[in-house]
């Protein structure tokens, strides 16, 4: 464990510290709240998994907590600690608060059967130096109104529908729709609790910032179906030119193409409306497909989540591989060192689904790959090549072909996002 200051503890935080503990969060991230906003936005992370790091005076000086999560992987899932409200007050940052937390972390994870921790980072910068990669992307775009869609078969035999959200009424739907839309995409993590399933929703004044309160749009097919739904809010802007309002999507999410097309044709075209900004899409999401002028789109491209493997063996031989491979990678962990080593991943016979399952074990052969688990962990969801970051320097081929061979194998046709920060 790495060490704390003198007089520094970890400790649990059971619920009776929860002011405290929001308060340090409050005080790392630099929001504030109000009675209103605390009374709508539940809690989404459970006290079992709270930690603190104490002072002497018995004062909360950093804070983390972790969600259980089943994280989708190639071709199956696995148990994630989702590492969460990570703050130290900024008058006790840089000295080694949060070092210590994460060795906590990890070996808690651990301790539960978690063979993997995923997070999304704040700033780029904290988390490498961990072992967590940058292991997906996502991508928002502003559109300007009535930028067309290519055509798809089914989408005018669909009705939208327009409600204002209401929780009770809509939860249940969100969630049963968001789980179908994202079958089979790594990173789509499911809102697996109650807490979750609510914040998803939830729309204190406070969020508004001067816009309408949360619209729900669904789209239902001939049979009364429901296939797809955007959760979202206009906010009316007059230049001086006429209407230039903006709809700012929080989640769009549909079950096939016609629902896609059904629903982004409608927010695409809303009266007094100019300009569309989408939420977090995956980097391969039908609507990039869609666009007729895709070039009209404004992308940015940003880091979605981060994955860090912490059990090595039981986390390769936890996801599927796209392409059969024999490979010995020599594994650097300066904080996990029971990772480190050389470790054959080979894959076994072919599937129905045209995957292929794998084993992993310790092996005293040459290796034909190093790199580190942070690079490991990049490329665990399938979105990031290995051969891309061996162009950067940061995996190294020892036998020749090795590289191309285990970067198809670790490749999945879909890439990998999860469409909520959690
Ligand atoms: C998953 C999530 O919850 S993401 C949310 C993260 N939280 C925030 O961004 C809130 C604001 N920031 C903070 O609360 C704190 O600065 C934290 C939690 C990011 C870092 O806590 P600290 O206790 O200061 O980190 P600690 O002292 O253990 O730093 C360890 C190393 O990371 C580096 N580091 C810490 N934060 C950052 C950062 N934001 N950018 C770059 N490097 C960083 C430190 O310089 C140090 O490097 P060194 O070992 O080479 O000296």
């Amino acid at each position: 464990m790495s060490p704390l200051p003198d007089g520094y503890r970890l400790v649990d935080v059971p619920e009776s510290r929860k002011d405290e503990f929001l308060e340090v969060d409050r005080l790392a991230f630099a929001f504030d709240s109000n009675a209103e906003t605390d009374a709508l936005v539940p809690i989404t992370f459970t006290w079992d998994r709270t930690q603190a790091v104490e002072d002497p005076e018995g004062r909360l000086a950093a804070v983390h907590a972790s969600y259980a999560h089943t994280m989708p992987v190639p071709g199956g899932t696995i148990a994630c600690s989702g590492l969460t409200w990570v703050g130290a007050r900024p008058d006790e940052r840089r000295r080694g608060l949060l070092t210590a937390m994460i060795d906590s972390h990890f070996a808690r994870s651990l301790d539960r059967g978690e063979p993997i921790s995923a997070l999304f980072a704040a700033e780029h910068a904290i988390y490498g130096r961990y072992g967590y990669g940058s292991a997906a992307d996502d991508v928002r775009v502003k559109i300007a109104r009535g930028a067309a869609l290519r055509d798809t078969p089914g989408s005018a035999d669909l009705t939208i529908r327009l409600a204002t959200v209401d929780v009770a009424q809509h939860s249940e739907l969100v969630d049963t729709l968001h789980r179908a839309a994202g079958a089979g995409r790594p990173g789509w993590t499911t809102r697996d609790s109650e807490a979750w399933r609510i914040r998803m929703l939830v729309d204190p004044p406070a969020w508004r910032e001067g816009g309408e309160p949360l619209r729900i749009a669904t789209v239902h097919d001939p049979a009364g179906a429901v296939r797809g739904y955007a959760l979202f809010r206009r906010k009316e802007n007059w230049s001086e030119t006429g209407p230039a309002g903006t709809v700012k999507v929080r989640e769009a999410a549909a079950v096939d193409a016609a629902a896609t097309h059904r629903l982004w044709s409608f927010l695409l075209d809303l009266d007094l409306m100019a300009t569309i900004e989408s939420p977090m899409l995956p980097v391969d999401d039908a609507l990039l497909h869609l666009l007729v002028d895709a070039r009209a789109v404004t992308p940015r491209v940003s880091d979605n989540v981060w994955v860090r493997l912490l059990d090595l063996p039981v986390a390769l031989a936890g996801r599927r591989y796209a392409a059969p491979v024999d490979v010995v990678l020599d594994v650097t962990d300066a904080r996990l060192p029971a990772n480190a080593g050389r470790w054959r991943l080979t894959t076994g016979d072919r599937l129905d689904d045209g995957t292929y399952p794998a084993e992993v074990s310790r092996t005293e052969d040459e290796a034909d790959l190093r790199l580190d688990v942070r690079e490991l962990g990049a490329a665990y969801l399938g979105g990031r090549s290995l051969v891309a970051q061996g162009r950067a320097g940061l995996v190294t081929e020892q036998t020749p072909g090795a590289l191309h061979a285990a970067a198809v194998a670790f490749g999945w046709p879909v890439a990998p996002v999860c469409t909520y920060v959690w």
